[in-house]
């Protein structure tokens, strides 16, 4: 059976958000492709059931279905904007009941199933903003990767009567109205915001509760940083960081005039509700009280019931799940699929509904192993490689990104690279270091003021215990990541000659800069990088480079700027260092994930390309 090829990126069919039927007969979830001639991504809204196979619904995403199982809202694109959908599950065709200016959110039903809630972007004074006029700029917010420029903008609740379309906006004021809950009678909802005067000074996050045609009420203290909030059943459901965003995000339960409790998971783990590159999904009942989250566990994002019970098998990673009539349906991935929908009861065997692994390739698995690093600290590493391929042979280190993500050994569709490289007779050395997720909130805030100062090193000792073990050739090495990956791999070739090829992708090379240009910029400054900021750049080393670097960047990229590329591009070109900038148009921070087809392809080739020119011997 033939390897995966880098033309396979245009086959990957991956499903997401789950959303499974009040009576737990059905998911609804959306199915994202790639069409190739058009040279972008398509989501659609899949159905799968047990004894039935998997079928389109319709163009779009985030489907829910109605308290009484009989209508599915969704998002769908009209006039470019997403306005929400309802479709008959008896038949009939989606028919749009917003045309909110900026598009709307995802679809939350009332208990009753009259009303849909969501937040949708809102422009100064109700209008889209122009986008030549001027921009005035008082406040850090002003951008964010993906969106650009804010202009202004906001996002506010509405609701909308499901028989008449009249909708009605809730909230209003210069802030971010997270996604709504709504409360068991259907008179409030509840939501996250920061409406603090200096909030672009300061991260927070407050849960509040708020009445059509009353002022919000907030609820939580200025200890907790909440990123989300569910109504679940008389209690709130609460995600947070307690005293600050860094360190693991916890749950919490409020009664609405009470004091928040935290939820004893037992796990000394960080919370995972999902979102781009980070798997997971909203905490749910299962039943009564049985409180059903994510937590990312040594790579894997599992899914629990407190106080700690796991309810999947190990090996797969958990991104979507929903609870409805005693069972669970959720999205997983493994080393061998991008993802599949799974439908069961808690503790029971699942049942896998649907089959969108890419077909007709013999895939690599990687190994899980432990490496030491000088200081004694054991660090986990994914590798994968051909055991048939010769010894010791051309070693490739991916540098994950965050600081706090993670590798899994679980297939993605963006690091397709992996396994082509393998097929070639390399391996690749997937590393969670100091500041991963999935190994307790001590490591995982442990290169907090630190950042390379504390896990560099980690990289450098797996890769010398791959040469020890006769695996890496030490003549044939090269270090490759994304984002923090980027700036890691900067980072390490400003401390070390040994590798002989370097690919940052969507870099950081100057701390100060970052400060003053990340859409993040601030809370880095003030939560991850304290106060030498000189010491943990890469450009203050980078006389000491010598690597021949390739520098991947999108265009558009407001987390870590195409700046940060530039100053890395002149520092090596002016000291003759063999160097390449590759800027991908209109391209974000996200765009090795969910970017243009043709620019995930090219990133994925141009690495290829690159160790193939600058690693001598390395099979081709
Ligand atoms: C810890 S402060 C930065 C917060 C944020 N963390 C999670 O994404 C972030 O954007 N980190 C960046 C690096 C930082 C700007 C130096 C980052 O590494 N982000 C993600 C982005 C991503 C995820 C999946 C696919 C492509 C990019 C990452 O690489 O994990």
């Amino acid at each position: 059976m033939p390897r995966l090829t880098l033309d396979d990126l245009y086959r990957f069919a991956v499903p997401a958000d789950p959303s499974l039927r009040p009576d737990g007969g059905a998911v609804a979830y959306t199915l994202t492709t790639v069409d190739r001639d058009a040279d972008e991504n398509r989501t659609e809204v899949w159905l799968a059931a047990p004894g039935a196979a998997p079928r389109r619904l319709a163009g779009g995403s985030a489907a829910r279905w109605s308290p009484d199982g009989r209508t599915l809202a969704f998002l769908r694109p009209v006039d470019g904007r997403p306005q929400i959908n309802l479709l008959p599950m008896d038949g009939g065709e989606p028919v749009a009941i917003t045309s909110a200016a900026l598009g709307a959110g995802a679809p939350r039903w009332s208990p009753d199933g009259t009303r849909i809630a969501f937040s949708a972007p809102v422009g100064p004074g109700g209008r889209a903003p122009d986008a030549d006029a001027p921009v005035v700029i008082d406040r850090l917010e002003y951008k964010a990767d993906g969106t650009g420029l804010l202009r202004g903008m906001g996002a506010h609740l509405f609701v909308v009567d499901v028989a008449s379309g009249e909708t009605a906006q809730v909230t209003e004021g210069g802030f971010f109205a997270g996604e709504p809950s709504w409360s068991p009678d259907g008179t409030r909802l509840a939501f996250v915001a920061d409406m603090e005067d200096e909030r672009d000074l300061e991260t927070g996050g407050a849960v509040h509760t708020v009445a059509p045609g009353e002022q919000p009420r907030r609820l939580t203290g200025p200890d907790l940083v909440c990123t989300g909030v569910w109504w679940e059943g008389e209690r709130l459901v609460v995600t947070a960081t307690k005293g600050g965003p860094a360190g693991h995000v916890r749950l919490f339960t409020l009664t609405p005039g009470g004091v928040p409790e935290e939820v004893e998971t037992g796990l000394d783990r960080n919370v995972m509700t999902g979102a781009p590159g980070y798997p997971g999904a909203a905490p749910a009942l299962l039943t009564g009280d049985d409180l059903m989250f994510c937590v990312r566990d040594r790579g894997c994002t599992h899914l629990y019931r407190a106080p700690g019970e796991r309810l999947v098998p190990e090996e797969t990673s958990v991104s979507g799940a929903s609870a409805a009539a005693g069972r669970i349906a959720y999205v997983a991935a493994t080393s061998h699929s991008a993802g599949d929908v799974y439908l069961g009861r808690p503790g029971e065997t699942p049942e896998r509904l649907t089959d969108h692994a890419l077909d007709g390739v013999e895939l690599f698995t990687p190994a899980r192993r432990m490496f030491t690093a000088p200081d004694g600290t054991q660090v986990e590493g994914f590798v994968l490689r051909d055991e048939n391929a010769a010894t010791p042979g051309p070693l490739l280190l991916d540098v994950h990104g965050g600081p706090h993500n993670a590798w899994a050994p679980v297939l993605d569709g963006f690091h397709l690279y992996h396994q082509v490289l393998a097929a070639k007779g390399w391996t690749v050395l997937a590393l969670n270091p100091r500041a991963s997720d999935g190994y307790g909130e001590d490591f995982y805030t442990a290169a907090v003021g630190a950042w390379g100062l504390a896990d560099g090193q980690d990289f450098l000792a797996a890769v010398d215990t791959l040469v020890e073990e006769n695996v890496a050739d030490p003549g044939r090495l090269a270090v490759t990541g994304y984002s923090y990956g980027g700036y890691m791999t900067c980072w390490l070739t400003g401390h070390t000659g040994r590798f002989k090829a370097a690919i940052p992708g969507g870099c950081v090379s100057d701390l100060s800069s970052m400060a003053g240009t990340s859409d993040l910029g601030r809370l880095m400054k003030v939560h991850e990088w304290g106060g030498d900021l000189a010491a943990q750049s890469p450009i203050t080393y980078v006389s000491e480079v010598t690597t021949p670097t390739l520098l991947l960047h999108g265009e558009s990229d407001d987390r870590c700027p195409v700046g940060q590329s530039e100053q890395w591009f002149a520092a090596l070109r002016e000291r003759r260092v063999p160097v390449r900038l590759v800027r991908y148009p209109g391209a974000s921070h996200l765009f090795i994930l969910n970017g243009r087809p043709s620019h995930r392809h090219d990133y994925n080739e141009r690495i290829i390309a690159w160790l193939e020119q600058w690693v001598s011997g390395s099979p081709s």
